[in-house]
């Protein structure tokens, strides 16, 4: 029995515009102890998964159908008292902004105490001692000394090894962490990523990643699922993904990735945004941003499939929702993925994978009424967004 199992999950927000389908028809599997990264640019539906996975959506949101099974369990069906008890014991989730997860006016070690003493029923003693090894796993130097500091006396990356701790601290078996180091310095990122995962493995954790950033997926999941307006584009061992992507909009993410000394200029690679999800597109929500669009993909929409065989597939298969892979489509996906020093381990993304579009379909996109207000700089620029924050590493305390 997988660990968690998302089932035909749709969710939707009444908003005053419209009514907004963030998720559509979602299904997607979590092995015990897997790591499991959700990618896709803003507003995919990434955050509105995980959100519903804890029940966490709020008016004017509603989770429509579907079911999430956690240890064979349906989440939809317990109690409000029942899965509050799931979310911290079973179920802990860290987000982008640790600040927002601290409490200003408690130590860092009173905090994650209290959670050990909430959900463990340790007593004072017992919870400082697993507090304090916490922030020792999680590379917090001189731990015991900084147990009695408060949360602004730590820096940013400080601060997000302290949530990492806290949600670690009744020993989940499954971390939702949407975006928790976006906000971080490219290096300090890279060092919280591989303590993540080596903790996700001492604790035998399981990871839900969230992320709009490949790079990050490629640094510590094993499997991917790309999301797209609210659906799977694909879903892939992250080998496969970044050797051989299936779905265009994987190919344009791929694109995306910058890389040292490379010059191309890489916001023309996937034109547009991500559609209003009160009106999405027809068809393939895709379409108007792909390169290899034909008037099928306007009006059918296309089934996650088996790409070799076409056939349907299972929760964990690798698969791909593109018509490509059903015959539907006349010409053939022309993208080239040059992969780049396939003996390098994968901390590095390993392919560089560029989508051609022909002469005509370039003019056809061009002169394409749905792209006539698309914004390629916004929409590569959220790609390719990296903060400038810079970090303090050295566990020293912040000035003032
Ligand atoms: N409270 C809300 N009210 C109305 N619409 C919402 C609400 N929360 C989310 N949405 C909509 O749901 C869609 C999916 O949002 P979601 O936050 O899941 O995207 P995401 O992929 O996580 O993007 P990001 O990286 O920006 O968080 C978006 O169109 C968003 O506007």
């Amino acid at each position: 029995m997988a660990l968690l199992e998302v089932e035909d999950l749709t969710v939707k927000f009444y908003t005053e515009e419209g009514v907004v389908t963030a998720v559509d028809d979602l299904s997607f599997r979590i092995e015990r102890g897997e790591k499991f990264g959700v990618v896709g640019e803003s507003g995919a539906g990434k955050s509105v998964t995980a959100l519903s996975v804890m029940r966490l959506i709020e008016e004017p949101g509603r989770i429509e159908s579907g079911t999430v099974r956690f240890d064979g369990e349906d989440l939809m069906e317990l109690s409000e008292s029942d899965v509050r008890d799931v979310r911290g014991n079973d179920i802990a989730m860290i987000f982008q902004d640790a600040q927002t997860a601290l409490n200003p006016v408690y130590t860092v070690g009173e905090q994650i105490a209290e959670a050990i003493r909430h959900h463990l029923d340790y007593d004072d003693t017992a919870a400082r001692e697993r507090a304090i090894r916490l922030l020792d796993d999680v590379g917090i130097p001189e731990p015991a000394a900084r147990y009695d500091d408060y949360p602004h006396e730590f820096s940013g990356g400080m601060q997000q090894r302290v949530v990492i701790a806290m949600a670690l601290s009744c020993d989940p078996d499954l971390l939702i962490a949407d975006e928790p180091t976006t906000a971080l310095d490219v290096t300090i990122e890279a060092k919280i990523l591989d303590r993540l995962e080596r903790l996700a493995e001492e604790y035998d954790t399981a990871i839900q990643l969230i992320t709009h950033d490949l790079g990050v997926i490629a640094e510590l999941c094993d499997r991917v699922m790309v999301m797209y307006a609210g659906r799977a584009v694909e879903t892939a061992t992250v080998e496969e993904l970044y050797y051989d992507p299936k779905h265009p909009y994987t190919v344009g993410l791929m694109s995306a990735i910058p890389r040292i000394g490379d010059r191309q200029d890489r916001l023309q690679t996937i034109p547009g945004t991500m559609p209003d999800l009160v009106e999405v597109p027809s068809g393939c929500s895709f379409h108007p941003r792909c390169p290899f669009a034909e008037e099928v993909c306007t009006r059918k929409q296309p089934p996650l499939v088996d790409p070799d065989t076409g056939d349907g597939v299972g929760l964990s298969d690798r698969a791909a929702a593109c018509l490509a892979y059903t015959g539907d489509l006349d010409g053939e996906l022309d993208y080239e993925v040059e992969v780049k020093g396939r003996d390098a381990p994968p901390t590095e993304p390993q392919s560089n994978a560029r989508l051609h579009a022909s002469d005509a379909e370039k003019r056809r996109a061009d002169s394409d009424p749905l792209r006539a207000d698309s914004d390629p700089v916004g929409a590569d620029t959220d790609l390719l967004d990296q903060s400038d924050d810079v970090d303090d590493e050295t566990g020293g305390r912040q000035d003032g």
